[in-house]
């Protein structure tokens, strides 16, 4: 399968105030970093905080140039976003004085090209499909945090893009609505066969939904090992599968991987201390 996203050796640097002395300096968040994501895979990355999972999202949006290096979608390079990629983040980003069904109709007059009776209705079949359908004349205040979320979700996906670019999306939400909208996320991948990358932080999250899961290390960031998912997800234990040995030896070798990079970072600032 060709690669839809391709980060070729891919750096990123900032200039940033020094602590002490306020001089500009530069600070290298990512570098060498090479990451190819097949058409319809579901791809996730972890990694420690601050090693540049948002750094990647920005550049694939097209938020962010890379200081070096290319990001291609579908063998063009990125240069700004685009409808072919849609991005959800962390926070819900809705507006207030729409309801559910007009925030997601406000994307696709952005995208323009249908009529207004098209408009609402692939508005509806989009809030259908993350199962909003009743609560299409609600306004964002009165959704709880997860049905936000959702709406979000029918948002990017209502104008289609082939690439759907997730940060964090459900980091603000409690544990059991995280769940329920982790296996809404895998349906809505089945059916749409949208490639998706999927940033977080938690190890078992990114085992759950990635059929591949990008691991990365910090300073300066990159990937340090892809590993691919291979669990039974429709035997007998698809109900819990989080609780079945495979499971459990994927998050622990996916923990490890960070721990002794963590550990050994530690090392290397004490290093530099002494
Ligand atoms: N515009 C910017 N200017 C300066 N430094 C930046 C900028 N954007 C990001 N950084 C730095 O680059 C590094 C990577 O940031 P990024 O947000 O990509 O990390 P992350 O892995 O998503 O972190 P977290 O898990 O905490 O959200 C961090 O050290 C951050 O401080």
């Amino acid at each position: 399968m060709s690669a839809r996203i391709q980060l070729d050796d891919v750096g990123q640097r900032f200039l940033v105030k020094g602590d002490d002395d306020k001089r500009i300096r530069e600070f290298v968040a990512l570098e060498g970093l090479h990451l190819d994501v097949p058409a319809g895979e579901i791809l996730t990355v972890v990694g420690p905080s601050g090693c540049g999972k948002s750094t990647i999202i920005d550049l694939v949006a097209g938020l962010a140039a890379p200081t070096t290096g290319s990001v291609l979608v579908d063998g063009h390079p990125v240069r700004g976003p685009g409808l072919d990629r849609g991005v959800v983040f962390q926070q819900y980003t809705l507006l207030p004085w729409r309801t559910a069904q007009g925030n997601v109709e406000l994307a696709l007059e952005a995208r323009g090209g249908l009529s207004r009776s098209e408009r609402r209705s692939k508005a509806r079949a989009y809030l259908d499909l993350v199962g909003l359908g009743d609560f299409a004349g609600r306004y964002p205040h009165e959704l709880s945090g997860g049905m936000k979320q959702r709406v979000a979700i029918a948002r990017s996906l209502s104008y289609e893009p082939s690439v759907l670019l997730m940060d964090e999306p459900f980091g603000a939400l409690d544990a059991q609505t995280r769940e329920s909208l982790q296996e809404e996320l895998i349906g809505i991948w089945q059916r749409t066969g949208t490639t998706i990358v999927f940033i977080t932080h938690d190890i078992e999250e990114a085992v759950f939904l990635g059929r591949r899961v990008a691991v990365m290390s910090a300073r300066p960031g990159r990937i340090s090992e892809v590993i691919e998912v291979d669990l039974d997800r429709n035997g007998a234990a698809y109900n819990d599968i989080r609780a079945t040995p495979e499971f459990a030896a994927y998050r622990h070798r996916i923990w490890s991987l960070l721990r002794t990079e963590q550990v050994s970072r530690v090392r290397e600032e004490q290093a530099d201390a002494a």
